[in-house]
Parts: C-alpha cells; sequence; structure tokens
C-alpha cells in the first residue's frame, strides 16, 4: 500500500493504477474533484469510467479499480466548491493512495457464479425459476453498499436487470433516505450523482435510464427507532418485489440484491424477515467470520435443503470511521437532488399552501412513544395484552405501534420535515382504517417548508404540477431544511 498524500489544490496530477490495484480517495464536501481517464479502464464500484470524460465528485470515498491487465492511468484535479465552502469540520483537502488490498476480484468470482444461476433461470422460464437473490450484511463501514453497487453494476454489464433493494433508511437509494426501495437497474450507475446511485425519477432528463423504485416509507433513518414499522414495510416491499419478478421476465432472471444497515446476530430477526419476505437464496457476509458461522448454524435446515447458502467476502478496509456530519451531510444533499435536482439538471418544484385543518395527519411512532402510551391504558385492553406478550392484537389494528395522529399539528412538530402524500382521501368521518393507512402506496413526498400556525396553512415543495389532493399525510422523522 502505498503512503497517504495530501495534495496541491488546483495542480492536474496523473495517478497510474496497475492491474488488479485501486485508487482510493476521499473528497471533502469542500471540494470538487474532476477526474478522467485517460489510458486503459477503470471502474468505481463496478462502473466502468468513460475515457476522456472529466466526472465530478464532491463528498465521496471511494476508489477507481483497475480490472485489466492495461491498468488504468487518470488524471485529475480539485477546486474549491462554492456550495459547501462554509461546511464544517471538514478540512479541503483530497486523500488519495493506491492499494492492492481489494475486495474487487472475489465480487467478479463472485457475479460470475451469480451468472451461471441466471443462465439457469433464462433457461426456465416454464417454471418461473428467479435468477440469485442475494443478500449482504455485515457490520458499520464493512463494504456492504460498495459490494451492493459492484454486483449490480457487473450483473447489467452483462445485459442482465438485477434489482436493487435498499433497506439501509440512512441511504436514499434513487430516492429520499428513510424510504426502503426495490429498483430494476438497466444500465450504469450514475457515479457522478449525491450518493454514486443515481438521481430518483424526479430527477429530470438524465444520460440513464430513468430508475423507477418500488417505495414503502418507513420514516425514520435508524432501524431501531421503531423496529416493527421497519419489518412490517420491509415485508411488503418484499411481497411488491416478488410480485414484480413474476411479471418483469427480465428482472425475474436478474435477481436481487439486498442492501443492509449495520446488522449482526443481535439483529437476527430482521435478517429472519429480510430473508423470508424476499425468499434470500444467498446471504453474502462482508468481513465478520462469527456472522457467516452463527448464520450458518441458524439457517442449518434451509441449507441443507440447499434452498439458501452462506458465503463470505472480505471486510473492505479503506474505510474505518466516518463523521456523523458527513452522513447527514449525504442524506441533505440526496434530499436537495430529489426535490432541486442536481448540477447537469436544475428542477423547480412548485410551492402549494394547503389548510391544514381540511387533513388528516399522522407522525411516524417511535416505538418508545408505543411502549410509553401503552402503559396508560387501561388493563385488560388489548394492547396490554400485546405488551404483556400474551395474546397479540393483529398486527394492522394496532396503528398507534406505528403511526400517531397529529391532533395538533403546528411549526414544531411539522416545519422543515419530509411528509408522505399517502393514497388514502381524508374520509368523512375523520375515521382512518388502519390497514388502508398501512398498506397504502405513496402519491409522493413533500417538504413542508413552513407552518404558519395562526392560519393553519403549511407550505410545501412538491415535485408535481399537479396539486397535492386532500389525502392522509403521514410526517416522517426526516427533516430537512432548505
Ligand atoms: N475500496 C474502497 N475504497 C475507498 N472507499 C471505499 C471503498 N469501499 C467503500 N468505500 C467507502 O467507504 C464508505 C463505507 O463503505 P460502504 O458504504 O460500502 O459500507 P457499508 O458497510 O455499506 O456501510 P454502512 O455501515 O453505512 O452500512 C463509503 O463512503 C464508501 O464509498
Amino acid at each position: 500500500m502505498s503512503v497517504p498524500s495530501y495534495l496541491d489544490q488546483n495542480a492536474p496530477t496523473e495517478i497510474s493504477i496497475p492491474h488488479g490495484a485501486e485508487w482510493r480517495f476521499e473528497v471533502p464536501y469542500k471540494t470538487i474533484m474532476t477526474l478522467t481517464v485517460k489510458d486503459g479502464v477503470g471502474e468505481i464500484f463496478g462502473t466502468e469510467l468513460p475515457n476522456d470524460v472529466a466526472l465530478r465528485l464532491t463528498g465521496r470515498k471511494g476508489a477507481v479499480y483497475a480490472p485489466l491487465s492495461s491498468g488504468c492511468r487518470l488524471q485529475f484535479e480539485t477546486h474549491p466548491n462554492r456550495d459547501n465552502i462554509n461546511t464544517s469540520n471538514e478540512d479541503e483537502l483530497v486523500h488519495q493512495y493506491v492499494s492492492t488490498d481489494t475486495v474487487v476480484p472475489q465480487l467478479a468470482n463472485l457475479s460470475f457464479a451469480l451468472e451461471v444461476v441466471r443462465l439457469q433461470a433464462a433457461a426456465d422460464r416454464l417454471r418461473q425459476k428467479t435468477g440469485p437473490k442475494v443478500l449482504i450484511v455485515g457490520n458499520s463501514l464493512a463494504g456492504k453498499t460498495a459490494a451492493a453497487k459492484t454486483l449490480v453494476s457487473y450483473a447489467a454489464k452483462m445485459e442482465r436487470v438485477p434489482v436493487l433493494v435498499n433497506l439501509d433508511p440512512k441511504e436514499g437509494v434513487f430516492s429520499l433516505p428513510g424510504l426502503l426501495t426495490a429498483t430494476a437497474v438497466r444500465d450504469f450507475l450514475d457515479v457522478e450523482s449525491v450518493n454514486g446511485w443515481g438521481g430518483s425519477p424526479t430527477t429530470g432528463a438524465t444520460p440513464h435510464i430513468p430508475k423507477q423504485p418500488l417505495v414503502r416509507s418507513y420514516g425514520f433513518v435508524g432501524v431501531s427507532e421503531n423496529v416493527e414499522l421497519y419489518k412490517y414495510q420491509l415485508e411488503q416491499l418484499g411481497r411488491a418485489t416478488l410480485a414484480r419478478l413474476k411479471d418483469d421476465d427480465d428482472a425475474r432472471v436478474g435477481g436481487l440484491v439486498v442492501d443492509t444497515p449495520p446488522l449482526t446476530m443481535k439483529d437476527i430477526d430482521v435478517i429472519e424477515t429480510i430473508v423470508l419476505s424476499f425468499s434470500i437464496d444467498l446471504i453474502v457476509v462482508a468481513g465478520n467470520d462469527r456472522l457467516v458461522v452463527d448464520l450458518g448454524r441458524k439457517f442449518e435446515l434451509q441449507i441443507s435443503q440447499n434452498a439458501l447458502a452462506v458465503v463470505k467476502i472480505s471486510r473492505c478496509n479503506a474505510v474505518t470511521e466516518i463523521e456523523e456530519s458527513f452522513v447527514r451531510k449525504c442524506q441533505e444533499d440526496t434530499i436537495r437532488e430529489y426535490f432541486n435536482g442536481n448540477f447537469r439538471t436544475r428542477l423547480s418544484p412548485l410551492k402549494f399552501d394547503v389548510d391544514m385543518k381540511t387533513y388528516v395527519i399522522y407522525k411516524v411512532a417511535r416505538l418508545l412513544d408505543y411502549t410509553s402510551q401503552m402503559a396508560f391504558l387501561p388493563s385488560g385492553d388489548s394492547y396490554t395484552a400485546d405488551v404483556e406478550g400474551e395474546e397479540a392484537p393483529q398486527k394492522e389494528e394496532s396503528l398507534e405501534k406505528y403511526f400517531v395522529k397529529l391532533d395538533d399539528p403546528n411549526s414544531s412538530n411539522l416545519e422543515n420535515s419530509i411528509i408522505v402524500i399517502t393514497l388514502v382521501p381524508v374520509p368523512a368521518n375523520g375515521v382512518v382504517l388502519p390497514l388502508e393507512l398501512l398498506d397504502s402506496s405513496v402519491l409522493g413526498y413533500a417538504h413542508v417548508l413552513k407552518v404558519d400556525d395562526a392560519k393553519q396553512k403549511m407550505s410545501m415543495l412538491f415535485p408535481s404540477s399537479n396539486n397535492i389532493p386532500r389525502h392522509v399525510l403521514i410526517a416522517t422523522d426526516i427533516g430537512y431544511m432548505e
């Protein structure tokens, strides 16, 4: 591994990456790096970079890998990012070095093995055999998302259409943070976009095929905030995704790649829910030997029936720590990109003023909220039985476990938040059926800019020219300030 170097700003620098090595970079938000491949082939997480085209990256950690014997020669230069000049806790220097310690060859081998399964699926249309359904798990910063990007990109390069499932709510993948998504990926990823996946369909005309995800709203960035709502929504997404594989032959053959938040054995109920909901047949563990063994024991029966396999890839050692402020900035930029577009395509979302009195507004419930509410219910109530673990009520009947109704919607509980516009019309009697709300599809997401408490009016940005209909709204815990 070469010694990290800090660069002079602005001076164009050439880098030669030997075959099988990667050039790692960390670009702060205060800096824009332009990167041009001059010779050979370079890939960022499986996406091949065009030669002689300057790519613009900011606020990114990543690596260019050289897959061919010709290696890769690239040039980069840096400039101040005037939009982010005041980002705190950062210097403006790019940190970069070449390393031969890379997991890409393991992922390339795995991709070939997955392609064999896809070939079998393609040949077996009659029995509707699906391509591989891969779940990636592991500790924090183990390289799970990088592995998901690489597997998806390699599959797309082989002209497959894998469905990328993002179950990590702190990332907004083709969408906003707080949402769980499943997206058929038909072409290369947009490495210049905020998080290296690509914009959402709202991001307007792009050189990439627009990606239209299936979406379930969770509403928090952390799984522990309401693990019951998280599991409910991922089950729903699993159902919709498997139905999509039935309807779309390309996606059926392409199979699934499921990216997750950091999960270990203490989250086994979540892992189990994912395995069941998405009919997972391969679990890839990023760098955690113990987890490989424990999952092997847990799923012993499925493994003995050849319904499931567990394999390990090395942990990515490139990044060991990411500051909370860096993660938050990435989330904010993802939200900004959703509503306003990016440096290539500017969007002009419309501003709507709505009368809050005519809407019914719920808010996603913290599980803590739920349990504390339950303590005040009279004994004998079915909710109390649930808490005590006796006869559990029907999940879908206990809406309070997932959402709480805002009896007094106001600036303190709504301003600067992202709000879900459901497909459930406001009922005449004001009574919302729990199942209807829980299972409702989503019309869109709006950003609450301002709440006028005196006038009971709310100003919202909505990336569509259609008026915001009088539907039930769900306020998320995702905050954002323009
Ligand atoms: N080979 C690499 N070289 C440089 N940076 C990398 C490399 N692989 C991943 N990274 C960066 O390291 C960070 C963590 O990687 P990644 O997001 O893949 O891990 P993760 O396990 O999904 O993390 P999380 O704990 O957030 O789920 C990201 O910023 C990613 O871009």
